[in-house]
């Protein structure tokens, strides 16, 4: 069976600089994948190769064995925080709903199917009781369950998440990571983080992104390792729970 994300010799240059070099990347299905690197090092643009919205110079992606547009319904995406806009005068609701759009439906009014699937994902990130609230006045936390519901409202069997814990707090990370350990037997998930110490308390295998990647799932990572490789950038610190 083909892998759930597989990038061969995958190349890319934007306005004359190369962000990304002969990159390859194969991840089974159901694998909870860390993307560690520093400010810079291409991870958001791999997100983006993924999705379907930039395309390769050279190499190739494949989602579920398809192009990345061809599985767009397939795969879940949570951006980072700070370029999601949080002006607009809409409910949590309608956020969720949103995640719908794109994955088979035409514009209109949401039909009660809809609705009712997005009982279940509120549910899930347990955000039950902010569904009528106005999305302006949510805390960090709730913004971002918010938009793992948008992303999970498609049941996406691929979730790509980019930063998902840096505007929440400790009691935040965790219970996020609680929640990944539950996504995680029905999907495929890649996380990127800076946060090396942290992710790798939680993931199956960690690669770093700095132009070209590395994969450590065969050697152990070192704070040496990192700090050799991508200078002081990534924390290297191991939380305790
Ligand atoms: N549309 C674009 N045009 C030109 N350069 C771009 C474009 N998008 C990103 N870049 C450049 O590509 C490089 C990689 O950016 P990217 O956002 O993928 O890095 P990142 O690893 O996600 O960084 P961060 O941790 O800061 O989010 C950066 O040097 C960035 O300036």
């Amino acid at each position: 069976m083909e892998s759930a994300i597989d990038l061969e010799h995958v190349s890319l240059a934007l306005e004359g600089q190369s962000i990304l070099e002969d990159v390859s990347l194969s991840v089974p299905h159901k694998q909870f994948l860390g993307l560690i690197g520093p400010n810079g090092g291409g991870k958001s643009t791999l997100l983006r190769l993924m999705l379907g919205l930039l395309r390769p110079d050279t190499g190739q992606v494949r989602l579920l064995g398809r192009s990345p547009r061809q599985a767009a319904h397939s795969v879940g995406y949570v951006p980072q925080f700070t370029r999601f806009t949080r002006s607009f005068p809409i409910s949590v609701e309608d956020v969720v709903l949103m995640g719908q759009l794109g994955h088979g439906r035409w514009w209109g009014p949401w039909r009660r199917r809809d609705r009712r699937a997005v009982d279940g994902v509120l549910a899930t990130l347990e955000i039950e009781s902010l569904r009528h609230r106005r999305i302006e006045g949510l805390s960090g936390g709730q913004m971002q369950r918010v938009l793992i519901a948008r992303a999970l409202a498609c049941q996406p069997s691929i979730l790509l998440l980019d930063e998902p814990t840096a505007s929440v707090d400790t009691d935040g990370e965790r219970a996020l990571f609680d929640l990944f350990a539950r996504l995680r037997q029905d999907m495929t998930i890649v996380l990127i983080s800076h946060d090396l110490g942290f992710v790798s308390d939680h993931v199956d295998r960690v690669v770093c992104l700095n132009r070209t990647l590395v994969d450590h799932t065969a050697e152990p990572i070192t704070a040496d390792t990192i700090a050799q490789l991508y200078g002081q950038q990534v924390r290297m610190v191991h939380h305790h729970h």
